[in-house]
């Protein structure tokens, strides 16, 4: 009977502990991810709509209780809709299992010999565009691309980039410590806001720091500016120093110093 009875307790105590664990833990996960990006203030407009709505219900102003239940279904597809990058961001996110995964460490020299051949590129008045695969798989962007799969060397990103080739137009793609495509097509920034002067490089730049986590560096080649772009937002002509400084931030969530990571 004992046995039985200890059996229930842990029972009555340890699931409703799991089960407010677990919802704190996608809780927090989601503000983390969404805090970076534009659904912060969609977040923001949620909240102000419940706190009609509970107001509303309060003081029993029907009308408003109306209509706030007539627009509701309307609000949620709509919202779907327009944040689709950002959820996508979220449930890519869960169905990898990074809920519980702690942060890595980056690997500076991977870092300095992007860093290195940027410098060189910009000397030669060329443009390019890099992307650091973090944890959503970039294997659909690789595919529009030439496959390389070579290491990461000062050297190999020059001259993908220097040389008119056909591998020199379009972006190279890095993860887990390789260059696993050059040549890649990237999904353009729909961006009202983006400055006029910023031309399809740099749109697709954004394009893909929008749809997915990775971080974008881009060498113009009209300017000779470099800028990163990451969590949908583009960081125009940064200095080398600060490059290095974020993306060792950044790439520290980075899968790529594990080597069975995948695009
Ligand atoms: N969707 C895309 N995916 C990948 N690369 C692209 C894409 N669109 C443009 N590019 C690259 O950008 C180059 C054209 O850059 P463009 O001059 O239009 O842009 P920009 O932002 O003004 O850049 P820059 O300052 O270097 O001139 C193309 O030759 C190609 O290499």
């Amino acid at each position: 009977m004992n046995w039985f009875t200890d059996i229930s307790v842990i029972r009555e105590i340890i699931r409703p502990l799991l089960d407010i664990l677990l919802l704190a833990v996608i809780i927090y996960k989601t503000y983390s991810i969404l805090e970076e990006t534009r659904a912060i203030q969609l977040i923001k407009g949620a909240v102000i709509i419940l706190l009609i709505y509970a107001v509303a219900y309060f003081l029993q102003l029907n009308t408003m209780l109306w209509i706030l239940q007539m627009l509701a279904p309307g609000i949620v597809i709509g919202l779907a809709i327009v944040f689709q990058p950002e959820l996508r961001k979220i449930f890519t996110s869960i169905g990898q299992g990074d809920l519980f995964t702690l942060q890595s460490r980056s690997k500076p020299f991977l870092v300095e010999s992007v860093l290195n051949a940027v410098e060189i590129l910009s000397k030669m008045k060329r443009g390019a565009l890099i992307i650091f695969s973090r944890k959503v798989g970039l294997k659909h962007i690789a595919d529009t691309g030439t496959k390389i799969n070579g290491d990461l060397t000062t050297n190999l990103i020059t001259s993908i980039f220097s040389h008119d080739t056909a591998l020199h137009d379009g972006a190279v793609i890095i993860a887990g410590g390789k260059i696993v495509a050059a040549g890649c097509f990237l999904p353009l920034a729909n961006e009202p806001d983006l400055q006029k002067s910023l031309g399809t490089r740099h749109r697709a730049g954004l394009g893909m720091a929008s749809e997915s986590d990775a971080v974008v560096l881009i060498l113009s080649e009209e300017t000779g500016a470099k800028s990163l772009a990451y969590d949908g937002t583009i960081y125009y002509d940064l200095e080398t120093d600060d490059i290095r400084r974020e993306l060792k931030k950044l790439l520290q969530f980075s899968d790529e110093i594990k080597e069975e990571q995948t695009v």
